[in-house]
């Protein structure tokens, strides 16, 4: 059963002479109980598309429904359905973590214990601090306590905008280590991050840049079609080896990824191409590896498409 459907969505945004074409014709769907990945860098698109999603703001055109409701006609009750929790934080900072998620159950008309199951696992690593202002807290405990008012009325679909970024790489993985239990509660999860290495954590991941949908698969059905060896390059010199390879026209695409450049050549050139490349220069320290594409790679690659 489809859970949230999106078809044909437009939004722009207009500011003085500026149009954004924030999302362009976007469409897809999201299965009960998926964890669903929206993938993109800053701009992408992918807090509109959460905004419309949730019923805060109109599309220009296009239709969604969540739950089988209508984004427009029924948003009241997809409204009491769905639990958000925004990019920016979204809590009361002069309210403890108690008086918080009292504050968010009563807006429901719940309380904390009638939910308590749900987030009992979360709560716990909260307890400690439940009498602390939520601005007190560190981020990765902020993103918890958000996590747990966003649940507090048993939402059936949680709509989840950025919620690890800028959090530090222990409470990331706490976090999806949270989601996956929720997921075993046969809540859906619509996910968005711009850490390209979330992908593999999600069923099924939507890749987005400048409001364009590039692709939405499994994690693995988008590395299986990358479809061209892939090299990791390094010298002594980084910058002046990334200007040697993009200079070259038998070179399709060519970007820094950690300690190395990451380098696919057009056609069917092979690795004694590239050694030729890069030894047009006087360049030192030279090593050439074929590797297996990650997301980042294929998400690259869509957008030169
Ligand atoms: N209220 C607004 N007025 C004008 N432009 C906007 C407005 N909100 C967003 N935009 C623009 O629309 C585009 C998409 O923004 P959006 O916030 O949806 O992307 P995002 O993927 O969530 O990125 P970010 O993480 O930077 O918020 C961006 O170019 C942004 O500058």
């Amino acid at each position: 059963m489809q859970t949230v459907t999106a078809d044909h969505i437009n939004m722009r945004y207009t500011a003085g002479k500026t149009i954004t074409e924030a999302l362009k014709d976007i469409s897809f769907s999201v299965e009960k109980g998926e964890l669903f990945g929206i993938i993109g860098p800053d701009g992408a698109g992918k807090t509109t598309l959460f905004r419309i999603l949730t019923t805060l703001l109109l599309p220009d055109s296009g239709n969604a429904t969540v739950e089988g409701l209508d984004i427009v006609k029924d948003f009241r009750r997809i409204r009491n359905r769905v639990g958000y929790m925004p990019g920016r934080f979204s809590l009361y900072q002069d309210l403890t973590v108690q008086e918080n998620l009292e504050f968010f159950a009563s807006i429901f008309n719940t309380s904390v214990q009638d939910s308590y199951s749900l987030i009992e696992d979360i709560y716990r690593q909260l307890e400690p601090y439940k009498k602390r202002k939520a601005g007190k807290l560190s981020g990765g405990m902020k993103q918890k306590l958000a996590l747990c008012c966003a649940l507090i009325h048993k939402p059936a679909v949680l709509f989840l905008d950025e919620p690890t970024t800028g959090v530090d790489a222990v409470s990331r993985k706490e976090f999806w280590e949270m989601l996956h239990r929720l997921k075993k509660e046969e809540i859906t999860i619509v996910v968005s991050t711009a850490y390209m290495d979330e992908a593999s954590l999600c069923d099924r991941v939507a890749l987005m840049q400048k409001g364009v949908l590039l692709r939405v698969d499994t994690p693995q059905a988008i590395i299986n079609s990358f479809g061209k060896p892939l090299w990791a390059v390094k010298a002594d010199d980084m910058f002046h080896l990334l200007q040697v390879i993009k200079a070259d026209a038998r070179v399709e695409s060519c970007f820094p990824f950690g300690q190395y450049h990451h380098v696919v050549l057009k056609g069917n050139e092979n690795e004694s191409m590239l050694r030729q490349i890069t030894g047009k220069e006087p360049l030192t320290g030279i090593e050439i590896r074929t590797i297996a594409p990650g997301i980042e790679d294929c998400f690259i690659a869509l957008i030169k498409e």
